[in-house]
């Protein structure tokens, strides 16, 4: 197979940006790649994570369009038109063989630019319902991804759409159990429930799981309790004012290898953002959602119920999250290993281990 000469885009959060680095990752390692170059934002969680792992990285400044009709809407439009230009100018010193955005506004214009270059381009749609920078890119590009059959119906030109997963599934499938739960002083082999809000972290599953500390602090099994960056120390001062003892439960900012803690994790509680769900399921951990309804047309509920259908997870509803609900949710699955292996097995029939394999083949196939 010919080797690629590949531009990625996609940023502002994790969900949009570990696709997309997972999908490199798996191109190094099947030896597809001549070149690859990523285009975020500097302001973008993904200029650090791209950085961080060393790949090419170059920026453009855009902005997201505000919903309402505003003046800055004429700002954002401006600087959307001279971000296509800049992407262009980098596209056409590339020269790459196709470009793929994975979500986040910054690819609407480097995949915008690319189509207008006559460059194959595909999109990757992590969600059941398909952002806005995607649904305005489907229109141009030659192929779109995507990771719930129904994405299908958010994009009009169906023969487009290929069924691919979310290559994190595959990146997260291939580790093996390595015992890393030590390094969060915690016992390695006692089950632990993981919870966390999504890469940014939630303010309301955290105030809840710190209400229900007290409790999980008498139970046999272990928490790790991932707050997000910026809650960190604020959460840290309201859990030291419990005085509490805390041998089984540990609390950290932010977890920056998570494919490698995962295999170690008996039950994940925390946000149905599509990323997320798409290493929960290719691993087969059993969940507990509580989707965020402050995102667009509420996704994380349908992505969640996509989920729940067959078994492999439970919903919390925001709106009816207290600590005493958390807890009791959370002890009911973790006393029964009988529950916990029922919702694995309908959970690794849902996940998408070659993922990324398949992604590479849509990628390969617009490629003269
Ligand atoms: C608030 C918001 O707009 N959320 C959206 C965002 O989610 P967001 O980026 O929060 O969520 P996802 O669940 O999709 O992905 C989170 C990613 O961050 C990683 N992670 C998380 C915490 C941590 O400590 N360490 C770590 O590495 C997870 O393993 C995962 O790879 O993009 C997703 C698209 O994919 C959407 O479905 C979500 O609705």
């Amino acid at each position: 197979m010919t080797k690629l000469r590949i531009v990625v885009s996609g940023g502002g959060t994790g969900g949009h940006i570990y696709p997309a680095m997972a999908l490199i990752q798996r191109l190094k390692e099947r030896d597809l790649v001549d070149e690859v170059l990523y285009v975020g934002t500097e302001k973008g969680l993904e200029s650090k994570i791209v950085n961080n792992a060393g790949i090419p990285f170059k920026t453009i400044e855009i902005r997201g369009f505000k919903r309402k009709l505003t003046l800055e809407n004429v700002k954002v439009m401006q600087l959307f038109l001279s971000s296509v230009r800049r992407s262009k100018k980098i596209i056409k010193e590339f020269r790459p063989d196709v470009v793929i955005g994975t979500g986040g506004y910054v690819s609407s214009a480097v995949v915008y630019a690319a189509h207008r270059l006559h460059i194959p381009t595909v999109i990757h749609e992590q969600n059941t319902i398909a952002g806005i920078t995607n649904k305005f890119l489907g229109n141009f590009v030659d192929k779109i991804a995507i990771a719930f059959k129904e994405a299908q119906d958010q994009f009009s030109e169906k023969r487009k759409i290929v069924f691919t997963g979310n290559p994190r599934a595959q990146e997260v499938a291939t580790i093996e159990v390595n015992d890393r739960l030590k390094d969060f002083d915690l016992q390695p082999d006692t089950p632990t429930v993981m919870i966390f809000g999504g890469s940014r972290g939630a303010a309301p599953i955290n105030r809840t799981t710190i209400e229900a500390l007290e409790k999980f602090s008498k139970e046999d099994y272990q928490v790790l309790f991932v707050t997000g960056r910026v809650h960190y120390d604020d959460v840290i001062k309201k859990i030291d004012n419990l005085s509490l003892n805390m041998d089984n439960i540990s609390v950290r900012p932010y977890i920056d290898d998570m494919p490698e803690i995962l295999p170690d994790i008996s039950l994940i509680v925390g946000r149905s953002g599509a990323t997320s769900i798409a290493e929960i399921t290719a691993l087969g951990i059993p969940a507990i959602f509580i989707p965020s309804p402050y995102v667009t047309h509420d996704h994380q509920t349908k992505n969640a119920l996509s989920v729940a259908k067959n078994g492999a997870a439970t919903m919390i509803p925001e709106a009816d999250l207290t600590g005493d609900l958390l807890y009791s949710e959370v002890n009911k699955i973790m006393s029964s290993e009988e529950i916990r292996n029922k919702m694995s097995v309908a959970s690794k029939d849902i996940g998408v281990p070659d993922a990324s394999d398949r992604l590479i083949k849509v990628l390969t196939g617009l490629v003269k």
